[in-house]
C-alpha cells in the first residue's frame, strides 16, 4: 500500500505515522478532491519528525488559558479520493473504525457507525459498508466546515495567521471577538460561509473555479504528474510571459487615473492570443504560475467581494488548494488587501484542509458524551450539545 499520500500527527509533510494506542473517533470527510481523516489515539508519543506530541498541537485553550488535559494525539491524514482504495485498506490495516464513540450503550455492530461529510458520504456509502462493514453517519458539509473552523481558531495555539510580502505573522483569536467572519473554503470548488456563531451560519457565495480548476487545467496544460509537482513549478515560473499586462497594453505605462500600475495583470493568459506561439513554445512553470495567479486572485477578489456585501473585516481562508503555499497565500492576501484598500484581512489556517474532518470530529459530541468529548466540551462549550443542536 502506498501510504505517501497520508499525513499524520502534524498537518505539514510529515511521513505517515502508524498510530499506537487506542484509536478512537475516527472522523471523515469525502471530498471531489481528497478524503480527509481525523482521528484521536490515547498514545501520547512523540512525532518522529517533528519531535512534538499532538497533545502539544491539539493545546487546549480557551479565553487564552491552556489547559492541558487531552492525554493523547488527534491525528490527520490525507488520500486521494481517486484513491479511496488505500484509504480503505488503511483504516482496516490500523483498524481505526473500531473505536467509534467507545462509551456509548451500543451493541458491537452499532460501534462500526463512523462520522462523515462531504459528498463521498454519500457517494461511497455502500463501499464503506461493503469493503469494511461501517456504517456511515452523515453529517452536513457546511455545519462541519463551521465546526471545525470555530473548533481549530478557538482550540489550537497559533492556528491562524496572515501572509504578506513572504512574512507570516499568527493572529491572536480573541474568543470574545471572533464573529462575524467569512469563511472561505478552497476545496475543489468553493464555499464562502458567513459566521456568525456556533453553529450560526449562511453559505453566501461560491465559486466553481476552485481547487480543482487549477489542478485539473494545469495538469492537462503541464502534464504534470501531481499537485505538489504542479506547485512547485509554478514556484519556478514567471507570469508575465503569459499574462497580458497593463503596460503591455498601454506602452509600458501605468493607467494611473483608474488605479491600475503597469504591472497589474490586465488579462490572464491574454498574452497567448496575441502570439503566434503553440502551447508548446510556453515553459509549464510559466503556465503553472500565471494558471495559480489567475485562480487564487479571483476567488480573493470574489471573497473581498462577499465581504464587503456584509461589512465582513476578517476573511479566513481554508481548503486544501491553499497547501501553506507561499505565493498562493501571497496573491490571495494581496487581492484583499488590493480591493478592501487595506480594510480587509485574509488570514489563513494551519489545518486549513481539515476544517470538514474538524467538525464532523467535533460532531461525535452530538452522539453522547465519552470521556473525550466530555473533555473536549468541558474546554469548548460551544460544540453541539448531546441532543444534537447547534
Ligand atoms: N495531493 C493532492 N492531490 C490533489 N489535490 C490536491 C492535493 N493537495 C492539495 N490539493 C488541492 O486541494 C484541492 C482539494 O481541496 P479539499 O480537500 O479541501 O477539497 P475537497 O473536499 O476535495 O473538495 P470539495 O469540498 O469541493 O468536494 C484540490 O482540488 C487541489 O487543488
Ligand atoms: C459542491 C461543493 C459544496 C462540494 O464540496 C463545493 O465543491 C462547492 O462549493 N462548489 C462551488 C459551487 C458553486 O457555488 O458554484
Amino acid at each position: 500500500m502506498d501510504l505517501g499520500v497520508g499525513e499524520l500527527g502534524t498537518p505539514g509533510n510529515s511521513k505517515p505515522h502508524q498510530p499506537s494506542g487506542q484509536i478512537s473517533h475516527l472522523a471523515l470527510d469525502i471530498g471531489g478532491s481528497l478524503i480527509k481523516l481525523v482521528y484521536f489515539s490515547t498514545s501520547d508519543d512523540v512525532d518522529d519528525e517533528t519531535g512534538r506530541s499532538a497533545t502539544e498541537s491539539l493545546s487546549v485553550y480557551n479565553g487564552n488559558k491552556k489547559y492541558p488535559v487531552l492525554k493523547g494525539r488527534l491525528h490527520f491524514a490525507k488520500f486521494e479520493t481517486t484513491k479511496i482504495y488505500d484509504c480503505l485498506e488503511f483504516i482496516q490495516k490500523n483498524q481505526l473504525h473500531l473505536g467509534g464513540c467507545q462509551h456509548l450503550e451500543a451493541s458491537p455492530i452499532d460501534k462500526a457507525v463512523i462520522k462523515a461529510t462531504g459528498g463521498g458520504a454519500y457517494k461511497y456509502a455502500d463501499l464503506f459498508q461493503e469493503k469494511l462493514g461501517i456504517c456511515l453517519d452523515k453529517e452536513d458539509e457546511m455545519d462541519c466546515l463551521v465546526a471545525g473552523a470555530n473548533f481549530l481558531l478557538k482550540g489550537i495555539h497559533q492556528e491562524a495567521f496572515t501572509y504578506m510580502d513572504g512574512q507570516k505573522e499568527f493572529v491572536q483569536i480573541d474568543h470574545n471577538d471572533l464573529y462575524p467572519y467569512l469563511l472561505v473554503n478552497i476545496g475543489s470548488g468553493v464555499s464562502m460561509l458567513k459566521v456568525d456563531g456556533d453553529g450560526k451560519f449562511e453559505r453566501v457565495s461560491g465559486t466553481n473555479v476552485g481547487g480543482g480548476t487549477f489542478w485539473g487545467l494545469g495538469r492537462l496544460l503541464t502534464n504534470c504528474k501531481s499537485f505538489d509537482e504542479l506547485l512547485e513549478l509554478s514556484h519556478k515560473g514567471n507570469n508575465r510571459v503569459i499574462d497580458m499586462l497593463v503596460g503591455d497594453i498601454y506602452g509600458g505605462m501605468d493607467y494611473s487615473k483608474i488605479g491600475l500600475s503597469s504591472t497589474t495583470i490586465a488579462s490572464s493568459f491574454g498574452k497567448a492570443i496575441s502570439d503566434s506561439k503553440e502551447l508548446a513554445d510556453y515553459r509549464p512553470e510559466d503556465i503553472a504560475r500565471s494558471l495559480l495567479r489567475m485562480i487564487s486572485n479571483n476567488i480573493g477578489q470574489i471573497s473581498y467581494l462577499n465581504a464587503l456585501r456584509f461589512g465582513l473585516k476578517r476573511i479566513f481562508f481554508g481548503g486544501f488548494f491553499i497547501r501553506g503555499h507561499a505565493y498562493t497565500m501571497d496573491t490571495i492576501a494581496v487581492a484583499v488587501h488590493f480591493w478592501s484598500k487595506g480594510e480587509a484581512k485574509a488570514m489563513f489556517l494551519r489545518h486549513e484542509g481539515f476544517l470538514g474532518a474538524s467538525g464532523a470530529f467535533m460532531s461525535y459530541g452530538k452522539c453522547g458524551l465519552d470521556d473525550l468529548m466530555v473533555q473536549l466540551i468541558q474546554q469548548f462549550p460551544f460544540t453541539a450539545s448531546p441532543a444534537g443542536d447547534t
